[in-house]
C-alpha cells in the first residue's frame, strides 16, 4: 500500500535560510509517529511544510501517493486533517459548531451538516470525555478545552492521515492520556498519525515510531523501542537523562537533576 506520507529531501522555511534541512520520513497506515526535538527546531514547520502552508518548500512531500502540489484543497482535506496549536477565532461559535467544522470537506453543495454529522461530532466529544463542551460558547473556553475541541475537530474529519501539533499541550495528565489513547485506538484500525510532542514518556507509551529533529535535521528515526534511547535523547535535548523500565515494560525517561 502507498505510504500516507513520504517526504524526500524536504527543505522548508520562512525567510532566507531554511528551517528544515532535508527531511526524509515515511508514514504508513497503522503508524503513530511522535516528532520530538527542542524548541524552534522545526517540528511545526515539518507539519506545515507537508501541508504546503509555508512561504516556500523544496523537495518532495507526497500524501497518499500524490505530490502535495497536485492535491486540490478539498480533496486533500478529505484525506488529511491538521490539528494546529490554536483555533482561528473560536469566538461566536459553540463547542459543537467548532467541532463540526471538521465535517466541512465532506459536506455537499450547500455545506449543510446532517443529523449524522451532528451525531458524529457529539460522539467524538463524548469519547474524548468533553461532551459538556458542546454548548459552551467559544469565548468561554479554557486553553485545555480548546485543545480538546481541536482534536475532536480533527477526528470528525475522519482522515486517513492525522497531523497533530502538540495535541497534549495545556491538557491535564488524564486528558493527555485520553487524547493520545483515542488517537492510538484509531491508528490500530488503520489511521496514520504524526504528533509533535514534548513529552518523551507519552511518546514512548503511545507512539509506534519516533522522529527526532534537531536543528532542522533528522537525528534519528524508527520504531520507538529502538529510537528512544538515553544517549540519543541526551544529544537531542543537550542535557543528561535518566531512564528506567516500568513494570508495564514501558521505558521511562527523566532529565537528571543536576
Ligand atoms: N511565521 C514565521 N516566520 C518566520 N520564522 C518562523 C515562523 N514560524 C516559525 N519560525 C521560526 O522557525 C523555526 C522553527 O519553528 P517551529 O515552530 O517549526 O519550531 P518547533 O520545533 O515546532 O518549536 P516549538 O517546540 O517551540 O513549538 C524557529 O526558529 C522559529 O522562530
Amino acid at each position: 500500500m502507498e505510504p500516507l506520507l513520504c517526504t524526500q529531501g524536504l527543505f522548508a522555511g520562512y525567510g532566507a535560510s531554511p528551517v528544515l534541512q532535508g527531511v526524509d520520513v515515511t508514514v504508513r497506515a497503522g503508524e503513530l509517529w511522535a516528532v520530538l526535538g527542542p524548541n524552534g527546531t522545526g517540528k511545526s514547520t515539518l507539519l506545515r511544510g507537508v501541508l504546503g502552508l509555508l512561504p516556500w518548500t523544496r523537495g518532495s512531500a507526497r500524501l497518499l501517493g500524490r505530490e502535495r502540489s497536485e492535491w486540490a484543497p478539498r480533496a486533500l482535506a478529505q484525506q488529511v486533517a491538521w490539528v494546529p496549536q490554536t483555533f482561528e477565532p473560536a469566538e461566536g461559535f459553540s463547542g459543537l459548531e467548532l467541532v463540526l467544522m471538521g465535517r466541512s470537506p465532506h459536506l455537499g453543495l450547500w455545506g449543510l451538516t446532517s443529523e449524522r454529522d451532528v451525531a458524529l461530532a457529539r460522539a467524538v466529544l463524548e469519547e474524548l470525555d468533553v461532551g459538556y463542551l458542546a454548548d459552551r460558547p467559544g469565548e468561554a473556553l479554557s486553553g485545555g478545552e480548546r485543545r480538546m475541541l481541536l482534536l475532536a475537530r480533527g477526528l470528525v474529519q475522519q482522515p486517513a492521515l492525522l497531523l497533530l501539533d502538540e495535541p497534549t499541550a495545556f491538557l491535564d495528565v488524564a486528558h493527555q492520556v485520553g487524547a493520545l489513547a483515542r488517537v492510538r485506538a484509531r491508528v490500530e484500525v488503520g489511521l496514520g498519525a504524526v504528533a509533535v510532542l514534548h513529552d518523551v514518556n507519552l511518546a514512548a507509551a503511545f507512539a509506534t515510531h519516533a522522529l527526532l529533529l534537531r536543528e532542522g535535521r533528522v537525528l534519528a528515526q524508527g520504531p520507538v523501542g529502538t529510537v528512544l534511547e538515553r544517549e540519543r535523547l541526551e544529544t537531542l535535548y543537550g542535557l543528561p537523562m535518566e531512564t528506567a523500565l516500568a513494570p508495564s515494560g514501558v521505558r521511562l525517561f527523566a532529565p537528571r537533576a543536576r
